[in-house]
């Protein structure tokens, strides 16, 4: 009895003293206004409930009106700084003279290699960043890849008409997978691809769960299937490194981001080589961001032009029209034309804009930083969100409706502050320019091949973006 009692009071005592050390942290002048709540489990359930609402944005809101555009709260066992100003965001991203490092969920950290591109820093990171972006931004894998693209959307889509309905958010997936794997990889469709698909689900499924890692434990069985995907694509980067080796002539251009990380050499110097084990590491973290982005962009396209038929209309408009001059000048189509497409891009902008895939980015304060009169403690967490700059009314007219017009009065401001789908700064996403020409050519070849009719679906928000159905539509040919 007594026993029982004396714990109690040691956990009130422990709880009660942490609460203590965290409120002291945040009275330092400037910190921001907020409520820091119950130690632990803060204010977590509001947000997630605010996640699966249709307002996500409902949990800033509410703290803004309270404590202002910048507020502390304690949210997934972290007391953090959420910042809802374009102009903080921009600070926290350009990150100059490496201030906020990346600070993701301790499951997260777990299932990425230490020497992951999505944690690196200093100046491996922006060597790392600068090759891959360089790649994934060349005009010639641009030109190259919009076949692969062309031929994977069009088969898919030829496979729709006989599925009652299709569920574009599972379709979708299936072909960018493929996409994604062809230019970090070069594998193509067959035994290998299909592995790879299995083990990448297996892992993906860990990158939100609780972290423990003991047999049976979701993070475990995450991190097995890691493993299997290292070997597997580790035999396919010494495979190409062997082949590499054994060629003397002058080389083309990098094919996939394998050959790009194998052929550096910092400096010209061939013994400072990335590692392999280095090389498999990243290309498989790599395929996180580059996963589940793409496809839901997509859906989210598809959902948006459902429940606006006016922009429906001028979008089909705009790619029958290109898809008549291409049919009469019997020419292939370029990478350029895709993109050339004004509403088309215009329509991109605004999913983009509405859909917040990734809904901002959590970063760590590395010294006591101020911006704009707040000031981040050292050692605290910021979470920089897209999503409120996205859907707040002095960014944006009426930021709840899909309006693809309004981007022909701004144009596209990809870099602007108040438009950060890709993030900004050192580690802008490197994927955008390839992400926007896919989503072009998905919806050219939907709307020129296909009118469909979309089931009531819903948006949830956490811990990913989804749709609730998996977005089921049924579609009809269009008569040539
Ligand atoms: C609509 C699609 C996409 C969206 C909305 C998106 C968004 C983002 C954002 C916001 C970041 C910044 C994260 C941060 O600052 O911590 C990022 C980083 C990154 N993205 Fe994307 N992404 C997309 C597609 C892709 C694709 C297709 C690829 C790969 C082919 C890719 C590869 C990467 C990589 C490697 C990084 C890490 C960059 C670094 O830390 O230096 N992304 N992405």
């Amino acid at each position: 009895m007594i026993w029982g009692l004396g714990c109690w009071v040691l956990v009130g005592f422990l709880i009660g003293s942490f609460w203590y050390k965290e409120r002291k942290k945040t009275e330092k002048s400037g910190v921001p206004k907020g409520n820091s709540f119950w130690p632990l489990i803060g204010e977590t359930l509001d947000f997630i409930a605010c996640g699966y609402s249709s307002r996500p944005v409902g949990f800033m809101d509410k703290r803004k009106s309270l404590y202002g555009k910048v507020f502390k709260t304690h949210i997934l066992g972290k007391p953090i700084i959420v910042s809802t100003d374009p102009d903080v965001n921009k600070v926290v991203l350009q990150n100059h003279g490496n201030t906020f490092i990346p600070s993701y969920p301790k499951s997260i950290t777990d299932l990425l290699g230490k020497s992951s591109i999505l944690q690196m820093n200093g100046s491996l990171h922006k060597r790392v960043h600068g090759l891959i972006g360089g790649f994934l931004k060349s005009p010639l894998l641009k030109a190259r890849i919009t076949r692969d693209i062309e031929n994977s959307v069009k088969l898919s889509l030829a496979s729709w008409k006989d599925m009652h309905p299709v569920y574009v958010q599972e379709e979708t997936k299936k072909f960018t997978f493929e996409v994604l794997i062809r230019v970090l990889m070069s594998v193509g469709p067959g035994e290998d691809l299909d592995i790879l698909k299995r083990e990448f689900g297996e892992f993906i499924k860990g990158l939100i769960c609780l972290p423990i890692k003991v047999p049976g434990t979701r993070l475990y069985k995450s991190l097995k299937a890691k493993d299997r995907l290292l070997r597997m694509v580790r035999r396919i980067v010494e495979e190409r490194r062997m082949a590499m080796d054994g060629v003397t002539d002058e080389k083309g251009p990098a094919i996939d981001a394998v050959d790009v990380l194998l052929r550096d050499t910092n400096d010209s110097n061939e013994t400072q080589r990335l590692p392999l084990d280095f090389i498999s590491g990243n290309i498989i973290e790599m395929m996180i961001p580059g996963e589940d982005t793409v496809p839901m962009a997509m859906t989210l396209a598809v959902k948006f032009l459902s429940d606006c038929p006016v922009a429906l209309n001028r979008l089909v408009e705009e790619n029958l029209e290109l898809k008549r001059t291409k049919t009469h000048s019997c020419d292939d189509y370029a990478w350029t034309d895709y993109m050339s497409l004004p509403f088309t891009q215009n329509v991109i902008n605004e999913t983009l804009r509405m859909a917040n895939i990734i809904n901002g980015v959590w970063r760590k304060a590395l010294k006591d930083v101020e911006i704009k009169g707040y000031l981040i403690p050292q050692g605290w967490c910021v979470l920089a969100s897209f999503t409120s700059v996205h859907m707040d009314e002095e960014n944006y007219e009426n930021p709840y409706q899909f309006n693809p017009w309004r981007w022909e009065k701004t144009g596209t401001v990809i870099n602007s502050n108040s438009f950060t789908p890709f993030g900004g700064g050192q580690r802008m996403c490197p994927g955008l320019e390839l992400s926007r020409l896919e989503i072009s050519i998905f919806l050219h070849h939907l709307v020129t091949t296909y009118r469909w009719v979309a089931e009531k679906d819903d948006i949830i928000n956490f811990p990913t973006v989804k749709m609730r159905k998996k977005l089921p539509i049924t579609v009809t040919p269009i008569q040539p």
